[in-house]
């Protein structure tokens, strides 16, 4: 079991600071579910994982080891969206998972193997991936992922392309297969209700920042971040089934936030219902970042006045 450490990571595109020196731990064997809305930087967060994105500030550690410095078969491996882009549509899916394994010897058994773990038949290996369905080919994807022998999975979005029908089983898996190799895992969604069903602990993103981080239910039932509670009452069904969709993206009736104009003090201000816009004598929030408050607490918020505001729990 291994733990993924972001340690003051930032990653910046031109004057864009796209992730802005994020803390974080995967514990070993747990699932951090990262959610936030379109654009605040969680797949950047997780490609920097991946080695994919350029770290500009910080570092991004596995079992203390920076991940720049692990060897060219990663011990950490990533799902995406759209499966097509781990897998050749020109090669048999038995060969796209064979490709990524460590070692030529027994290639034949392993796969059949890592198949059956995604259950899927092992005698359809020399299938194209466009003879299978969608949510086929995420299985596909995640035996090809698992052939490299992960430590760690990052998930970006993986259920979001798929017919809501099989979004569920595909859930199901990914969580059975975590669980059994005990394998550590930052798994990212729009879905409030898919993160809740797979994570340990959710931490919250907004404009390149972790803004919440906790246990899953606190977070989900207690939110202390003002945005977090926003993202939850513009999704109401975080607490209904996997397959109701939880609209994450319908949360603005103020202006949006503009990553390549990010407020001062903390970001969140100018759309806080506990901020300036409500309480003026809260000058603070213009002037200071909080990110300090969200020090590694169980359970952490970067809010100047999160304590001073009842959680709907004892509202
Ligand atoms: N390769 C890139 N070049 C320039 N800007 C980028 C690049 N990748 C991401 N960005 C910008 O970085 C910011 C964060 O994007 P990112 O895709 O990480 O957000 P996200 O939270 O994953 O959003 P979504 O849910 O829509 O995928 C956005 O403003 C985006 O436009």
């Amino acid at each position: 079991m291994s733990a993924l450490r972001f340690d003051g990571v930032s990653v910046r595109y031109g004057k864009l600071t796209a992730v802005d020196g994020v803390s974080l731990t995967v514990p070993s064997g747990q699932v951090v579910g990262l959610v936030g809305e379109s654009g605040s930087g969680k797949s950047t967060l997780a490609r920097a994982a991946a080695g994919l994105a350029p770290v500009s500030a910080g570092r991004v550690l596995l079992d203390g080891v920076d991940v720049r410095r692990l060897p060219r078969r990663r011990p950490l491996q990533m799902v995406f969206q759209d499966p097509y882009s781990s897998l050749d549509p020109r090669m048999a899916i038995g060969e796209s998972i064979a490709e990524a394994m460590p070692r030529r010897a027994g290639r034949r058994a392993e796969v059949a193997r890592l198949l059956e773990l995604v259950n899927l038949d092992p005698d359809r290996a020399d299938l194209l991936p466009g003879q299978l369905s969608g949510g086929q080919r995420q299985r596909v994807a995640l035996a090809r992922a698992l052939a490299g022998q992960p430590k760690v999975l990052v998930a970006d979005e993986i259920t979001s392309a798929l017919d809501v029908s099989v979004q569920g089983a595909v859930l199901n898996l990914v969580r059975d297969v975590q669980r059994r190799l005990a394998l550590s895992m930052l798994f990212i969604s729009h879905n409030l209700a898919v993160v809740r069903y797979v994570s340990d602990v959710v931490a919250v993103m907004y404009l390149g920042r972790i803004v919440e981080a906790g246990p899953a239910e606190q977070v989900l039932t207690d939110p202390k971040h003002p945005y977090t509670r926003d993202l939850l009452a513009a999704a109401p069904s975080a607490h209904g089934t996997l397959l109701d969709e939880t609209g994450l993206d319908a949360l603005a009736d103020t202006e949006p936030a503009d990553p390549h104009h990010p407020p001062s003090g903390c970001r969140y201000h100018p759309r806080c219902p506990i901020g300036p816009l409500v309480h003026p004598d809260r000058t603070v929030c213009v002037t200071a970042d909080p990110a300090g408050e969200a020090a590694d607490r169980p359970h952490s918020a970067a809010c100047h006045f999160a304590a001073s505001h009842p959680t709907r729990r004892s509202a």
